[in-house]
Order: C-alpha cells, then structure tokens, then sequence
C-alpha cells in the first residue's frame, strides 16, 4: 500500500507539499514496506506467481471428473478464458462456474488463491465430499456456491473470518453438522446465505447485516429465532424442530433459556460436572499466572532483554522521559495544574504512568508497554510517522507522533485532549490516550483495521482486493458527514472543526463505517507547519483572503465526495503543474454537464445502472461544498441533510445483485455474459 502510496504521496511532496520528513521519509516508508511485502511473499505458502493458466491446471490435478471429457478443454494450448465454466473480465479469471460435472476429490485452494482476480466460484451439484474447505485463503471471495455437495463435519467458527467482501454463502444440502459458524454472521457485506438441508445444530445467531436471501430450513436448529429474524418468511425456519419465536406460531418456554429445549436430568449431570471442571481448571490456571507474576515482579529484569530498546523504541527513539515522572507526580497531587488550578480528575484525564488516558472505558496500559511491543510502521504523514503496535494482550494500537504540535502550552494542551476525549461519536475515532513531551506528542488511538478510505479508493486494486462499490462509498460519505456535523455541535469554539479532512484521515472498519481520525487539531499544530500542511489552508478563502471559517470544513468534505466519486487522488491526479486540490474541482467542472458522464466517475466502483442519478445528485452536492465564495457554499447542516436523502438504490433493482447461478433457473456457464452478471 505505501509503495502504491509513494508515487501519490511523492507528486503530494512537490505538489501540495504534504509530507514534512521530506525524502527520507518518503524513501524509507516504502523501502520497509517493500521489504515487508517481499518477507509476505516468501513466506506464503500459495502459489503467487503463476499465471492464470498455470493455477487452474495446477487445480485441475485435484480434481476428479465423473462426467467424461467435462474437463477437456482445460489444456495449456488455448488460453483459459475459452476453457469450461472459466469466467473472465478484462483477460483476468474472476470466476470458475463449475456445475454438474460430477466433480469430486478434493478443493486446492491454495492453487486457487494463485487466481489474484477471482471473486466468484461455484460447485454447486457435484460430489465433493470431507470437510469444509479453507475459503478463508481467498479472501476476496464475493461469492460461493456448494451447494447439492457431500461436504460434512462441522464448519470452523473461524471458517469466514477476513472474508470482508463475501456477498453470497451457498451450501445448501450438504451434509454439514454442528453449529452455524459465527463467522458467517458477522460478515460485513452478506446478503445471501442458504444453509438449508444441512444439519447444523444449536442457536441461530444473530446476524450483523440485513440479509436479502435466508434459508435455513431442514436441519437441527434449535431455541429462539434471534429477533432481526422474526419478520421473515416462516418457511425460512421451517423443518428445524427445536425452532420457536416470531415467525413461527410456536412459542418459547421461558424467556430464560431463550426457547432452547429444557435439558433432561440424565443429559444435565455431565453438563454441570464439566461446567464445574471447566470453572476449577480456569481457577487453577488463573492462580498458577497470579503466582508467576508475581515472582516475575521481584525479579531484575534479564539482561539483555529488557534492557535492549523494543521494536517501537527502536523505531522511534521515544524513552520514557523525565517529562513523564513529572507528570506523574502531578497526577498522584490531584493533578495540580502549574498555574496552581485544580484540575478535575475525571475531565483531566486518569494517568497511567506517563501516558495520560482519555476513556475511563479503556484497559489501561503505560507507555513502556506500547515500545516493547513490535511495531510497524504505517505510513509517514505532515507531523510524523504513525505506527501499529501489538500489545501483550492482542490489542492493536495505534502510536501516531506529532513533532509540530506546539502551539499551545502544556496546560492548554491537556484541557484541548480532556475536550478532544470527551467526544462520543460513531463516525470518530477516539483519542485513547497521549504523552506530552514539550519536543513531541504522541496520540494513542485504535488500529482500524481496513485502514484508510485513501488505501481503499487508490490502493486495493494493485493488492488484488475489490474496489469500494457504490452503496459502500455513500455510505462513507453518509458516516463522514454525520461525524463532521457532530464536530461542528461539539466544538463550536473551533474555525474548522476538523481542519484536516482527507481520505487519509478517514479510516474504515471491518463494516465499511467511516472513522474520521486527526480531527479538532489546528489549534495544537504550530501555525506556520499548519498552515503548510493542513487541509483548511489550502481551502480556497485561506488562499485567497487568509481567512479559515466553519465552512472551510464543508469545503475539504465536497473535496473529499469528489474524490470518492472519481477515483482521483486530489492532490496529484493533474499532471499540468496546476497546484491545489481547487484542481480537482475545475476538472469535474470541466467534464460535468449535470448529467451522468461515465468518464467521470471511478471505474472500479463496479456496476451502477438504476443509481446513476444518485451518484450523479452526490457530484453536485460536492461540487456545490466546493463552491469557492463561502457565502454562497452550504453550511454544514445542510450539506449533511441534502446527504442523507440520498439512495443507494439498488435495493430495489434486481439487475444490480442479479446472481449469475441461480439453483432454480440451471443457466449453463456459457449462456451468461459478464455484462449480465455482478457478484
Ligand atoms: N488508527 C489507524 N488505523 C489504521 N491506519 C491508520 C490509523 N491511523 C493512521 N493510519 C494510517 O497510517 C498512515 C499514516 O497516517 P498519518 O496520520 O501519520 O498520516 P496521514 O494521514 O497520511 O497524513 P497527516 O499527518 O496529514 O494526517 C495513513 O495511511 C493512515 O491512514
């Protein structure tokens, strides 16, 4: 990603000036990544490499063909998109439709994960049989058809885990036994999932998207249908005897066992005799690591080891400073301010150690545990670099350091965290905690694990992951907005609330939910560096009348819609040495004739028919946020009220989630056209 984001970010250097560490950061970021991405490649046991041909052949040889000939025209002498039930787009292999062809042995996936294009497979009516497949290699799977298999055995709970993009899970009438895997459930995007004629026991669980197609009919399911469930289609739940709840007409016992068959007596007595087991195992375990640390405590730590700087020590230099002891003396005096104030506890913050925490609600941890723990470098930004560190525990935080924070006092600037740590809003990322050094501060916040919007949009394709589809890019904006205009009610004291919106600076979950990050910071930054590198000044009022107001911030969100909708990074995708991001603007301008114009828009935001005229309705909503007379621009509020009126539409279209294998209307693979299909 950061060497993808090295030609960006470089043309940034020379264009908008954005990175500060200059050529030694912009050399040494991607030089770590590139070494980073060479070790992944080496240490992955898939067959990166070959060509499409070369891992379908490779597949081929684990595969058993009961109908004669039905693999025939898979031969290295014609290329692999005329091949049988290969699906191909752009020359690339982005499906395999293999249907009724008596196929058995067994699934290499590994072969499979060498198709770096493939998003779609289908096995439906064969013979595969043993256990569930490891899908999970081929994480950007959008959709699996198994069913009318032998497959059996229990599904792992973790057999979904990372397949962010997955849409569609067929595996009806097999013979699949033990509980619904949770992580199907939480499956960001899924919208299909038949797991009928199966024998999966237990509790239905709780399923974390609107689902258009359910059927788990047929198998051994038991206790209460979860309640996002109860208006559907009773033949959903049919033939599972231990169902009960809306919408079926049986009702559930208790409220207490949730519905779930009482337990006779002769099953409850193992059941409780291991829960006991299980409770003195877990006692004995807890005492045994109580013990050991607490030798451990007493001991000098060893040589050598603990002496040596950690990873995130050894990346950035930081040592707990004297700054640190200070300000935990203070903290043990009922945090005295040095102007002799007394601060409140709870609004100032609790100190751990020398890292001061924002959240009563967070695990609390000290600064020397963040730079013992290994560390990876993020990306280098205006300020500094940010990092991911490990903790013990699993946890994955993010370090980010800020040389140019020196605005304000050291008073000021923890009355500005205690301000910034009180906000509380689904579209923000919190601020967990902060070192304050007078040379540097450092911010503490959650890894976000889909990373940036900026990755996303720019640098996915070349890691082989699909691009952001249309519904996924409103609701980015949607979640952007709702955070801004949040910012605007809770920091009304602020010239531009965020002051630094950019892709780089919106982060996506696992469920595609923007997190705006690096918000509420222009009154820390020291003026000349921000005015260098902060997205508010380079707003057209700051260029034109050094003037920053509350709708410098509409301005970077029309910025940022134009920037989702094209596909165009704002800071470099003009190669005519015009300079700000107004560039961006005038080329829109220049190709929008208020109608839907294809080259406008991102090709890699995928099929968009019945929701043109929405995305064109988002482009003049950003166009009009990038309106450079801020009288005339919308204000906030209603920028995000004109927002939320808009539709992903294609809820309603049956083109637009059209399956290109249906188990009922039998097509054969080569009856469909790309054109027809999107999975
Ligand atoms: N909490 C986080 N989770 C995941 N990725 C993050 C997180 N914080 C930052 N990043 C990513 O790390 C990279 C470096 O971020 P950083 O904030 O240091 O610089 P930037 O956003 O590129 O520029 P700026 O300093 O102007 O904000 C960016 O790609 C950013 O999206």
């Amino acid at each position: 990603v950061n060497i993808v984001f090295f030609s960006q970010e470089g043309t940034r250097l020379s264009n908008a000036g954005a990175f500060p560490q200059k050529l030694f950061n912009a050399m040494t970021v991607p030089v770590v990544s590139l070494l980073l991405v060479l070790l992944f490649h080496l240490s992955t046991p898939t067959i990166h490499g070959l060509s499409d041909s070369e891992a379908i052949l490779k597949f081929k040889k684990s595969l058993v063909a009961g109908k004669p000939n039905a693999l025939a025209s898979w031969d290295d002498k014609t290329p692999p998109c005329t091949w049988t039930g290969v699906l191909c787009n752009g020359g690339s292999v982005w499906g395999l439709q293999m249907e009724n062809l008596e196929l058995s042995g067994s699934i290499d996936i590994d072969a499979l994960a060498g198709l770096t294009s493939l998003r779609t497979l289908s096995f439906m009516n064969n013979k595969f049989g043993g256990p569930f497949p490891e899908f999970k290699k081929l994480s950007a799977l959008k959709s699996l058809y198994l069913s009318n298999n032998q497959f059996e055995g229990e599904i792992p709970m973790n057999a979904f885990e990372g397949m962010g993009w997955l849409k569609k899970v067929h595996l009806a009438q097999n013979k699949f036994t033990g509980q619904i895997p949770m992580s199907i459930a939480t499956l960001p995007k899924l919208l299909e999932l038949r797991l009928d004629g199966n024998e999966f026991t237990g509790q239905i669980p709780e399923f974390e998207h609107k689902l258009h197609v359910l059927n788990l009919s047929n198998n051994a399911l038991i206790g209460r249908i979860p309640e996002s469930l109860s208006m559907m289609d009773p033949n959903v739940f049919q033939g599972n005897k231990g169902l009960c709840g809306k919408p079926l007409e049986t009702t559930c016992d208790t409220p207490i066992n949730e519905g779930r068959p009482k337990p006779s007596s002769s099953s409850r007595t193992p059941l409780v005799i291991m829960a006991v087991v299980t409770a003195l195992t877990i006692v004995i375990i807890i005492g045994v690591i109580i013990l050991v640390n607490c030798k451990n405590r007493n001991k000098q730590p060893p040589l050598g080891l603990e002496t040596r700087p950690s990873s995130l020590q050894k990346k950035t230099g930081i040592r707990e400073g004297d700054q640190g002891h200070r300000d935990r003396q203070q903290s043990s005096h009922g945090n005295v301010s040095r102007r002799g104030k007394k601060m409140d506890t709870a609004a100032a913050g609790v100190e751990n150690t020398n890292l001061t925490f924002l959240r009563e609600d967070r695990e609390r941890f000290e600064l020397q545990d963040l730079l013992k723990a290994s560390a990876e470098i993020l990306g280098s930004g205006c300020f500094g670099a940010s990092y991911k560190a490990v903790l013990s525990n699993g946890a994955s935080m993010v370090v980010k350091r800020f040389k140019q924070m020196n605005n304000a006092g050291r008073e000021e600037f923890q009355e500005h965290m205690n301000r910034l740590g009180r906000l509380r809003h689904n579209n923000l990322l919190p601020i967990v905690a902060y070192y304050y050094r007078k040379e540097e501060k450092l911010l503490v916040c959650d890894f976000a694990e889909r990373g940036s919007l900026a990755v996303n949009l720019h640098g996915n394709q070349s890691l082989g992951q699909p691009s952001l589809d249309w519904p996924t890019r409103l609701k980015i904006v949607k979640g952007v907005a709702r955070g801004l205009l949040y910012l605007h009610q809770d920091l009304p004291s602020l010239m531009a609330p965020h002051g630094h919106l950019k892709s780089s600076n919106v982060l996506l979950t696992k469920n595609f939910e923007p997190l705006l990050t690096d918000y509420g910071l222009i009154p820390m930054i020291n003026q000349v560096k921000a005015e260098e590198h902060m997205v508010a000044y380079k707003s057209p009022e700051y260029l034109q009348h050094r003037r920053v107001t509350k709708k410098t911030d509409v301005w970077g969100l029309g910025i940022l819609i134009l920037e989702i909708l094209t596909g165009k990074f704002p800071a470099n995708f003009l190669q005519d040495g015009k300079k700000s991001e107004e560039d961006l603007v005038s080329w829109v301008n220049l190709g929008f004739q208020g109608v839907w114009a294809p080259g406008l828009f991102d090709k890699e935001m995928g099929k968009t028919s019945h929701c043109e005229g929405q995305i064109v309705n988002l482009l003049k909503l950003g166009l009009s946020c990038c309106e450079p007379d801020v009288e005339k621009r919308l204000e906030i509020g209603e920028a995000v009220e004109k927002i939320e009126e808009l539709k992903e539409q294609q809820e309603d279209s049956d083109d637009f989630y059209s399956t290109y294998v249906s188990e009922t209307d039998g097509r054969s693979p080569k009856g469909v056209s790309i054109e027809s299909i999107n999975l």
